[in-house]
């Protein structure tokens, strides 16, 4: 049996838009849900970057394009083709949403959002061991998004993929419009497991 949820699909076929549907299906039949979305910033219609939103409605910088993300100070670049990595931003808002996991209190199976696992956010060590972390735990069922594999494999995807326990679902534009009520029983099966 599966304890977690994933969704992978290729670049904007719309992995972030259903997780938060799945969460406010969740969340309002009495779910318990935590965790964090990334969400694309658009200035003037140009993609400038991604934020990182918790579900709780707080928002901080993940990266921003070259010209727009200031000096470094010198500290060491973190890079994903245009994108410069703010991982003092990153971490300070996504690391303490794992804390209940860690002292595994979240009173009752729960949902935790890790949208995503991609190569921006594993260049956090901390970020990879609280997943993994949450992975084993007991009190937590995860919905994540994962990219599709492309280049170089990204360690903490392929093993995602590779764990029993992880049922993945693949998005397509095909779909996306009708795939939610399969994420919500997956999740739902999950949930009442005792584990
Ligand atoms: N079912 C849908 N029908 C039409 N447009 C959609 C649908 N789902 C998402 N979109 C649009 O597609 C764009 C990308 O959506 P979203 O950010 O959810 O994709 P994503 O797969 O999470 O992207 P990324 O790979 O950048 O994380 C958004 O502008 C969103 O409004």
């Amino acid at each position: 049996m599966f304890k977690h949820v994933f969704l992978t699909g290729p670049p904007g076929v719309g992995k972030t838009t259903l997780v938060k549907k799945v969460c406010e299906a969740l969340e309002s039949s009495g779910v318990g849900v935590e965790g964090f979305y990334t969400e694309e910033v658009r200035e003037a219609g140009r993609r400038v970057g991604f934020d990182v939103v918790t579900v709780t409605g707080e928002r901080g910088h993940l990266s921003r394009i070259r010209d727009v993300a200031g000096s470094s100070h010198g500290r060491r670049e973190y890079t994903v083709g245009q994108y410069v990595v703010d991982l003092p931003s990153f971490e300070s808002l996504a690391l303490p949403l794992f804390t209940n996991v860690r002292s595994a209190d979240a009173g009752g199976r729960k949902v935790f959002v890790i949208d995503e696992i991609g190569k921006m956010e594993l260049f956090s060590q901390s970020f990879i061991r609280s997943v993994r972390q949450t992975l084993d735990s007991s009190s937590y069922t995860i919905l994540g998004t994962i990219p599709i594999p492309k280049g170089k494999p990204l360690g903490l995807v392929e093993e995602v993929r590779s764990r029993r326990d992880v049922k993945v679902f693949t998005l397509s534009k095909e779909n996306r419009n009708s795939i939610l009520q399969d994420i919500l029983a997956a999740l739902r099966n999950c949930l009442k497991q005792t584990s």
